[in-house]
């Protein structure tokens, strides 16, 4: 395994929403260089502890360290791709990859993709060439099929130039064929130097791409490890249905 310092390294993180604890002080390792997949059920935590690297939720506690540094004061070290792609249909793909880098374009530059500088386009176009799409970068997004367009949304994640790209379900929207390929599109660029850490509901695509595989059941981490060292019964007793309680069962 990789360095774990240049990476994210998550400790101890909680969260609650009311009275429903969801996170029960998670720890999370991601080196740079690696592809990390979490499997769970559903309601087991997993994109609230996404969520909460990123900064979209607040943990109540624990620590978010990228690179060896706290996230909240390096706010783009971290990109995400969603499951639903949020791309703008009629802008091109290059100028939504543009978009990614938003964040450090000055106030006037930012307004419309015409003013985006040169500079921006040619590092965007590298982006497409990473993900596959350098060919479509002038299509507006909306002819994209939803595989390509996932693609295009890993490229503007790149765009921003982040240490750390989280995924959340980034292909159960896709066919078997597309998922491959965004899967193996996440795969590369983590083995290129990125930490990715990538939600999936899918097993077998986790076990074919991940480095590590990681199961949280009810908000804990029950496994980690390669997917060779991974015993297929402890992942399916992930998504094992609880047996009903006596008076339910009546
Ligand atoms: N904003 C919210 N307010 C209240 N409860 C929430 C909120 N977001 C998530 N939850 C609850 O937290 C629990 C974990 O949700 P989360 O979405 O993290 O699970 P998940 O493992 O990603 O599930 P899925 O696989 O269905 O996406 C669930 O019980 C959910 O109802």
């Amino acid at each position: 395994m990789a360095e774990t310092g240049a990476g994210l390294r998550v400790r101890g993180l909680t969260k609650s929403y009311g009275d429903r604890h969801v996170l029960h002080g998670v720890d999370v390792d991601v080196a740079a260089g690696e592809l990390v997949t979490i499997l769970g059920a559903n309601g087991s935590g997993k994109s609230t502890l996404l969520r909460c690297v990123i900064g979209l939720e607040r943990a109540e506690s624990g620590t978010v360290l990228v690179a060896g540094e706290s996230r909240t004061s390096q706010p783009t070290s971290v990109a995400m791709v969603f499951q639903k792609i949020d791309l703008v249909g009629r802008y091109t793909a290059l100028d939504n990859v543009c978009s990614g880098a938003l964040g450090r374009l000055s106030g006037a530059r930012s307004l419309h993709p015409r003013l985006f500088p040169r500079s921006l386009r040619e590092e965007a176009m590298a982006c497409l060439d990473e993900v596959g799409l350098a060919d479509r970068a002038h299509d507006p997004v909306r002819r994209l099929s939803g595989g390509q367009q996932q693609r295009v949304a890993v490229a503007r994640a790149l765009c921003q130039r982040p240490s750390v790209l989280l995924a959340d379900e980034p292909v159960s929207a896709l066919d078997p064929a597309a998922a491959e390929q965004v899967m193996g599109v996440l795969a590369r660029i983590a083995h290129q130097g990125l930490a990715v850490l990538a939600v999936l509901h899918q097993p077998d695509i986790a076990r074919r791409h991940s480095d590590r595989i990681l199961g949280l059941r009810s908000g804990r981490p029950v496994f980690a490890g390669a997917p060779s060292e991974v015993d297929l019964a402890e992942v399916d007793a992930l998504y094992a249905v609880p047996a009903p309680r006596p008076s339910e069962d009546r």
